[in-house]
C-alpha cells in the first residue's frame, strides 16, 4: 500500500526527476498510446494500478527509446517553461527545390507547391484533410505524395497539380474522365482503373486524392532484372488491363499514355496478382482527340506516330507493347526516334501501315516515299504489296543532312513469333505445353499489334482470345467482328491540333478565325459545322504554326492555326456523355460521334510539340529564344524535329533536354484566358486578360497581363461545380463527392503479406536480391552520369545482372538527350466564373520575370530532378519497408510481394536466363523518351 501511494505521487512515468526515465515504460506507452492519453501526474490511483497491471508481459523498451519516446514530456518536466510548438518544428521539405518562388512563396520556381511531411492538404468544403508522409512521384502534372487520410485513416496518394493553368485544366479533365469511370461505369470497382476518392483546390493547386497503389510494372520488370514474367502474370495481368480498357472503351474516353508505367499492383494479402490503370491525365474523349503528340514513344502506335487521326484503338497497340514487354521483360519497340520506333515495328512485325494510312496520314511522308503503283516484278515492287516504302536512314540523311537516331538493338533482330517462341534466345528446352503457350501469345500480339487500326481488335475482341480465355488455342484467332466500323478518318472529327489541348475536348469554345480555310478538296474529312462557331475569344490561334509537313513555321505560337480549329463541345457537359453509358454494349456503339467536331483543315493545323519530351505535358520553357521567323526545327530529341509535329516550342524543350516542370510561355498564359463554360462541367475562373483572336506574342515578349497568374475557382463556396452526366442535365457535384465506393474497398494492408516468394519466381534467390540492390543504386547513379555509348558497349559485356545495370545506366541518345521529353502541352481554356463573382484578376499579374525561372534540375529517369525521382516510389520502398511483416497501419504500403522488393522482393520471373545480347544495351532513360522523329 505504501508502495502503492509513493508510485502514485512519482506521477508519469517520464519524470526524469525521480528518476523513472530509465523505469519499466507502462503498458499505455509500450502500447505505443500517446503521452497525453496517460492519466495525469494527478490522477488517482487507479490509473496507476491499470498501469501497473499492464506491465505484465510488456517488453522492456530499447534504451534509446525509451530515452527519447515523450521527449517533450520529458522537457516540460525538466523545465515548466518549455513550450513545444509544432509549427516551429523543422519543415522535412519533399518538394525539391523548396526555395519559395511562386505563389506568396507556396511554391517552388517550377510552380510546384512546396510540400513538407505534415502538411495538411485540405479540403476547405468537406473539411477533410491529408496529412502529407511522403513524396511517391513526380509526374508531368506534378507531385504525388503519400498522404495520411484523415477521415479514414488510410494511406491515400495525392497527386498535386502544378499551379499553372494547364495542367490545372488538363487535370480537370482527368478528374472529370475519372468521376465517370468511377462511377458511371465501375460503381463497384471492378474493372482494374484507379479510384479517385476526392479532389480538392489547395492553395491554388488542383488535388486529386486517388487509393494507394504499388508498385508499376515497369519496376516490377526491372527489380525482376528485365527478364520477363511467367506466363500466367502475363495473361492475368493482360486479362486485367483489357478489362479496363473494354470498360474506357465503353465510355469512348482513350487513355492515350498506357504504358507499363501506368499499370500499378494492387495491394494485397492474397496471392490473387492484380493491377490498375492510373494516370488520365492524357486521357481524352473518343472522337474529341485533340492533341497528335501522345503515347509515349515506345508503346505510341503507328497511326499516332505517322499523324493519323486515331482512336482507342491506340491504346490497343500500346496494350500489345506492354504484353510483350512483360514477357521479354524488355520494351519491344524501344526507339531513340520515332523513326527508330517505326523501323523496328517494321522489323519486328513485318509489313508496314496500309496505304490508307500512308496516304492520309500527315507525317507519311517524313518515314516513307511514294514508289508508285505496286507493279509486281518492276523495280518499285517490294514484296510489302504497297506503294510506300519506309525511307532508309541514307535516304533521311540526304534528306535531312542528318541521319535518324536509331540505337543498337539488345535483343535480335527476330520476327516477332521468332522473338516470343526463342526468349530467352539461347538454347533452351521447352516443354511442348511452353511451345504452345507461346504460339498462343504470338497469336494474340499479333491481334494488337496490327498496323492497321481498323483491322485491330477491340479489347472486347481480345479479351475472347485463348490466351486470355485459357481456351484451347485451334488456330489463328478470327475474333467476331463488332458493328461495322466507320473508318477512322472519316468519322471522326479527329483533330491534330496542337493547340486546342484537351481543353478544346472539354467544350471551350475557341475563337475560330477561318474557319474553312485550307480545305483540300479531297480532304478526307468532311467539314461540320461547328458547334458553337465563333461563341468565344481568346483562343489560341496562332500565327504560323507548323502546317502539317510543310516545315516551315514562323510561328511563335504552337497552339494551333486558325486555319484549322475543330469545334467541339464537352464531352461531359450538358450535352455529352451522350456516347458514354448510351449502350452498355460497346459493339452496337458507334465509334465516333459524328456530330460532336469539326475537323476543317487535316493537316493543316501545326501539331503542338514540346520537342524531346516524353509525355504529353510538357510545358515550353519560358527561357527559350525561338525568333519569330524560327524554321520550326526541333531539337534533335524531338520527335517533332523535322518540323513533323511542328512547332517552335519544340526545339526550346529538347534543346534543355527537359521534360517536366516547365513553365508556359507567355504567349500561351494568353491563351489559357478564355471564357465559355469548361466542358467538363468544373468551372474556373481566372483572368480574363487574354487577348482576344491571335494575341500575336513573340517567343519572348512578355505580354503585359494575361498570364502571370491565375486563379482557378471551384466555385463561391470552394466547391466545384461539376457537370458530370448530360442525360440528367447538368448536377451540382461538390469537389467533396460524397461516399466513393473505394473508402469502403481499400485494401487492408495492415497484415504482412503471406506469399512466399517462390510462388512467384522459380528463379528466386537471396543472391538476386543483392543484386537488385546494386542494380537499383546503379539505376541511382546513372541517372546523374550518364554513359555514352562506347561506355555502353564496353560494358555490356557484363554479367546478366550487370547488364541490367547496364540497362539502366547508359544513355543511347546522342547527347544524353532528354529522357521520354515529348509531352504535349496542353493548352487551356477559360470559362466562365460558376457560383463565383470574382474575375480573378491575377495577384501577381504582369510579375513574370523569366529570370527566376533557371533551367531545369538535374532530371532523373523521366526527366524529372533527380532528387524526386519520379518513380522515388521504389526508392522509398526500399527505405521505409523494412519487413514485409512491418506494415501496422491500415492503408500503409502494401504487403505485397511485389512491392516489398526491396526487402524480399520476388522476381517473377518468367523464361529463364537474362535476355540481354552483350552489345547495345539501351538504356532504361529513353523509354522515358518520347523522343525524336529522326
Ligand atoms: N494511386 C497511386 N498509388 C501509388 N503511387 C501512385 C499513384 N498514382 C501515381 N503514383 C505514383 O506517382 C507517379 C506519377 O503519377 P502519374 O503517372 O499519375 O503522374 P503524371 O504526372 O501523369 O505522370 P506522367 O508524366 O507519366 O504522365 C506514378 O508513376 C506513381 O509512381
Amino acid at each position: 500500500m505504501e508502495e502503492s501511494s509513493k508510485q502514485e505521487r512519482a506521477g508519469p512515468p517520464w519524470n526524469p526527476s525521480v528518476g523513472t526515465a530509465f523505469r519499466r515504460p507502462t503498458g499505455a506507452v509500450a502500447s505505443g498510446r500517446s503521452p497525453e492519453a496517460l492519466p495525469s501526474p494527478s490522477s488517482s490511483g487507479n490509473g496507476v494500478a491499470i498501469r501497473i497491471s499492464n506491465l505484465h508481459g510488456v517488453k522492456r523498451k530499447p534504451f534509446v527509446s525509451r530515452l527519447t519516446a515523450d521527449i517533450i514530456q520529458t522537457f516540460v518536466r525538466c523545465n515548466p517553461e518549455f513550450k513545444y510548438s509544432e509549427s516551429l518544428n523543422p519543415k522535412i521539405f519533399l518538394t525539391n527545390p523548396s526555395t519559395p518562388a511562386h505563389n506568396d512563396g507556396l511554391d517552388n520556381t517550377n510552380w510546384d507547391l512546396i510540400l513538407y511531411v505534415n502538411l495538411e492538404l485540405v479540403n476547405k468544403t468537406s473539411k477533410r484533410r491529408f496529412i502529407v508522409k511522403e513524396m511517391l512521384g513526380q509526374g508531368t502534372f506534378g507531385q504525388v505524395v503519400k498522404c495520411l487520410d484523415t477521415e479514414t485513416n488510410n494511406y491515400v496518394a495525392v497527386k498535386v497539380i502544378k499551379n499553372q493553368p494547364a495542367f490545372y485544366h488538363q487535370a480537370i479533365m482527368e478528374v472529370s474522365l475519372l468521376r465517370a469511370l468511377n462511377h458511371k461505369f465501375d460503381p463497384d470497382d471492378e474493372h482494374n482503373i484507379v479510384r479517385m476518392l476526392d479532389y480538392l483546390l489547395f492553395q491554388n493547386h488542383l488535388c486529386i486524392a486517388f487509393e494507394m497503389l504499388g508498385q508499376n510494372l515497369y519496376e516490377l520488370l526491372k527489380r525482376n532484372h528485365f527478364r520477363g514474367l511467367r506466363m500466367e502474370f502475363v495473361r492475368t495481368f493482360s486479362k486485367q488491363i483489357l478489362d479496363a480498357m473494354i470498360v474506357m472503351r465503353e465510355a469512348g474516353i482513350i487513355h492515350c499514355d498506357l504504358k507499363p508505367e501506368n499499370i500499378l499492383l494492387v495491394p494485397s494479402l492474397t496471392p490473387a496478382a492484380e493491377v490498375k490503370v492510373i494516370d488520365f491525365g492524357s486521357a481524352c474523349m473518343e472522337g474529341k482527340t485533340v492533341y497528335s503528340y501522345i503515347q509515349s514513344r515506345y508503346y505510341r502506335s503507328p497511326e499516332v506516330l505517322l499523324g493519323y487521326p486515331y482512336n482507342t484503338a491506340i491504346d490497343m497497340w500500346s496494350l500489345g507493347c506492354i504484353v510483350a514487354e512483360l514477357f521479354l521483360g524488355l520494351p519491344l519497340f524501344p526507339g531513340a526516334s520515332e523513326y527508330d520506333v517505326l523501323q523496328r515495328m517494321v522489323k519486328i512485325l513485318g509489313g508496314q501501315p496500309p496505304d490508307y494510312l500512308l496516304r492520309e496520314a500527315k507525317n507519311s511522308a517524313k518515314f516513307f516515299k511514294h514508289v508508285g503503283s505496286i507493279c509486281p516484278g518492276s523495280e518499285v515492287y517490294d514484296g510489302l504489296g504497297s506503294s510506300y516504302r519506309m525511307l532508309t536512314e541514307e535516304d533521311i540523311e540526304m534528306r535531312e543532312s542528318k541521319r535518324p537516331k536509331v540505337v543498337k538493338w539488345y535483343f535480335p533482330q527476330l520476327r516477332l513469333d521468332q522473338l516470343i517462341c526463342n526468349y530467352p534466345w539461347k538454347k533452351t528446352e521447352l516443354t511442348e505445353t511452353e511451345k504452345t503457350e507461346r504460339l498462343v501469345l504470338v497469336d494474340f500480339l499479333k491481334g494488337l499489334l496490327k498496323f492497321d487500326p481498323d483491322k485491330r481488335w477491340s479489347p472486347l475482341q481480345a479479351s475472347s482470345h485463348p490466351f486470355i480465355t485459357g481456351e484451347p488455342f485451334t488456330g489463328p484467332y478470327e475474333p467476331i467482328p463488332e458493328t461495322p466500323k466507320i473508318p477512322v478518318a472519316r468519322a471522326a472529327a479527329v483533330e491534330h491540333n496542337p493547340g486546342g489541348g484537351h481543353w478544346l475536348a472539354a467544350g471551350l469554345s475557341p475563337q475560330v478565325g477561318s474557319a474553312n480555310r485550307s480545305l483540300p478538296l479531297n480532304n478526307p474529312f468532311p467539314p461540320k459545322i461547328p458547334y458553337s462557331y465563333g461563341s468565344s475569344y481568346g483562343s489560341f490561334g496562332s500565327h504560323g504554326s507548323y502546317v502539317g509537313n510543310a516545315g516551315l513555321a514562323s510561328s511563335y505560337g504552337s497552339f494551333g492555326d486558325a486555319n484549322a480549329v475543330n469545334m467541339y463541345y464537352s464531352p461531359l457537359g450538358p450535352s455529352g456523355f451522350k456516347q458514354i453509358g448510351s449502350s452498355p454494349d460497346v459493339r452496337l456503339r458507334p465509334r465516333f460521334s459524328h456530330d460532336r467536331g469539326i475537323r476543317l483543315s487535316p493537316g493543316s493545323m501545326g501539331p503542338m510539340s514540346v520537342g524531346a519530351s516524353p509525355s504529353q505535358f510538357t510545358p515550353p520553357n519560358y527561357q527559350m529564344q525561338i525568333p519569330a521567323n524560327s524554321s520550326g526545327k526541333h531539337g534533335s530529341g524531338s520527335p517533332a524535329s523535322g518540323s513533323i509535329h511542328g512547332s517552335p516550342l519544340g526545339k526550346a524543350s529538347s534543346t534543355y533536354s527537359k521534360r517536366r516542370n516547365l513553365p508556359m510561355l507567355p504567349h500561351e498564359y494568353a491563351y489559357q484566358h478564355g471564357q465559355g463554360r469548361h466542358g467538363d462541367g468544373i468551372s474556373f475562373s481566372h483572368s480574363d486578360a487574354s487577348i482576344r483572336g491571335h494575341s500575336g506574342y513573340s517567343q519572348n515578349s512578355i505580354p503585359s497581363s494575361g498570364y502571370s497568374s491565375w486563379r482557378p475557382q471551384i466555385g463561391s463556396g470552394g466547391s466545384f461545380s461539376f457537370e458530370a452526366s448530360s442525360s440528367h442535365g447538368p448536377s451540382q457535384v461538390h469537389s467533396h463527392f460524397g461516399p466513393v465506393h473505394t473508402f469502403d474497398n481499400l485494401p487492408d494492408t495492415s497484415a504482412p503479406s503471406t506469399l512466399d516468394n517462390a510462388y512467384w519466381d522459380p528463379y528466386f534467390s537471396d543472391e538476386s536480391l543483392l543484386q537488385e540492390d546494386n542494380s537499383l543504386s546503379a539505376d541511382l547513379n546513372s541517372n546523374l552520369h550518364l554513359g555514352d555509348s562506347a561506355n555502353q558497349t564496353s560494358r555490356s559485356a557484363r554479367s546478366a545482372h550487370d547488364q541490367s545495370h547496364i540497362f539502366v545506366s547508359s544513355n543511347p541518345l546522342p547527347g544524353g538527350e532528354s529522357y521520354r521529353t515529348d509531352q504535349v502541352f496542353r493548352a487551356s481554356s477559360r470559362g466562365t466564373h460558376r457560383g463565383s463573382a470574382h474575375s480573378a484578376v491575377p495577384a501577381n499579374y504582369g510579375r513574370y520575370n523569366p529570370a527566376n525561372h533557371p533551367q531545369q534540375n538535374p532530371r532523373g529517369r523521366h526527366g524529372q530532378p533527380f532528387l524526386q525521382p519520379r518513380h522515388n516510389q521504389a526508392a522509398s520502398t526500399h527505405n521505409h519497408h523494412p519487413t514485409p511483416g512491418s506494415h501496422h497501419q491500415t492503408g500503409q504500403q502494401p504487403a505485397w510481394p511485389g512491392y516489398s522488393m526491396g526487402d524480399g522482393m520476388p522476381s517473377w520471373g518468367g523464361p529463364g536466363g537474362h535476355p540481354f545480347t552483350p552489345t547495345g544495351v539501351p538504356s532504361s532513360h529513353p523509354r522515358k523518351d518520347y523522343g525524336s522523329i529522326f
